[in-house]
């Protein structure tokens, strides 16, 4: 089955600040989208890559590419507003009949375990996503300051890319949009299909924070 991958990068990268997008900032002397974006050429290089950008910097991004001589071929999207007009957008390049994976473009540490093991999955389920264990004690804050210690192993940490039949995903994405609507999982569900889950990689964060730049860089040392 011909397989996809949308990398979402239509952003505004808020929580990160700064003057330079954060799917462009380097990592080691290298953009972190490029880094995503190779990280699922070696995994699989059939995968047929869609990068999804704001209009005002795809230019830019042509300019690093030639700066940095990266050549993996790729198709631009227009971003949107919001992370589901931006997969909906990319999500007009997919064809039918196809696998099509939804992945955010500043996860470049996903493995190539789990990138084959979600499409691995949602060729057999339909739908397939990455997630991890709660490593730590989770506290829900109720009323009036208050908070108490719910059960970790009811909850699990969800990354990307989550992996569709594309005919499904397309369908789900014909829904009008609502802010409950954070990832993939969440407008398939909706639509009234079973989200199957498959176990991520820790280092698959997605660089949110400044913070988490530091992490990048200490991962990669
Ligand atoms: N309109 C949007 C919003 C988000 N994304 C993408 O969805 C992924 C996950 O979003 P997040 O990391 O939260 O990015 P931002 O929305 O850019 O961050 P912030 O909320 O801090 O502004 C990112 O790769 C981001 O570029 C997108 O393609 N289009
Ligand atoms: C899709 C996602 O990365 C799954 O963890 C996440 O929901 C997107 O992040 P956001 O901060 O809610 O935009």
């Amino acid at each position: 089955m011909k397989k996809y991958i949308i990398i979402v990068a239509g952003g505004k990268g808020l929580r990160m600040g700064g003057e330079i997008p954060k799917q462009f900032l380097p990592i080691k002397g290298k953009p972190v989208l490029m880094r995503t974006l190779e990280t699922f050429s070696i995994c699989d290089e059939t995968i047929e890559r869609i990068v999804v950008l704001p209009v005002d910097q795809q230019d830019y991004w042509k300019h690093l590419c030639k700066i940095y001589g990266f050549t993996l071929s790729h198709r631009i999207a227009n971003g949107g507003e919001t992370r589901f007009h931006s997969v909906k957008n990319g999500l007009a390049l997919v064809e039918d009949n196809a696998l099509v994976g939804v992945h955010d473009g500043v996860r470049p540490f996903v493995s190539s375990k789990v990138i084959s093991e979600c499409y691995r999955m949602a060729e057999v389920s339909g739908a397939a996503i990455p997630v991890t264990d709660v490593v730590e004690t989770l506290r829900q804050v109720t009323e009036n300051g208050n908070s108490q210690t719910v059960p970790r192993n009811c909850y699990k940490l969800v990354q990307t890319p989550q992996v569709f039949l594309s005919s499904l995903l397309k369908q789900a994405y014909s829904q009008p949009y609502t802010s409950c609507f954070t990832d993939d999982a969440s407008v398939v569900e909706a639509w009234g299909h079973r989200v199957e889950l498959v176990e991520g990689n820790r280092e698959n964060v997605k660089l949110t924070t400044p913070f988490d730049l530091k992490l990048a860089e200490m991962i990669l040392s």
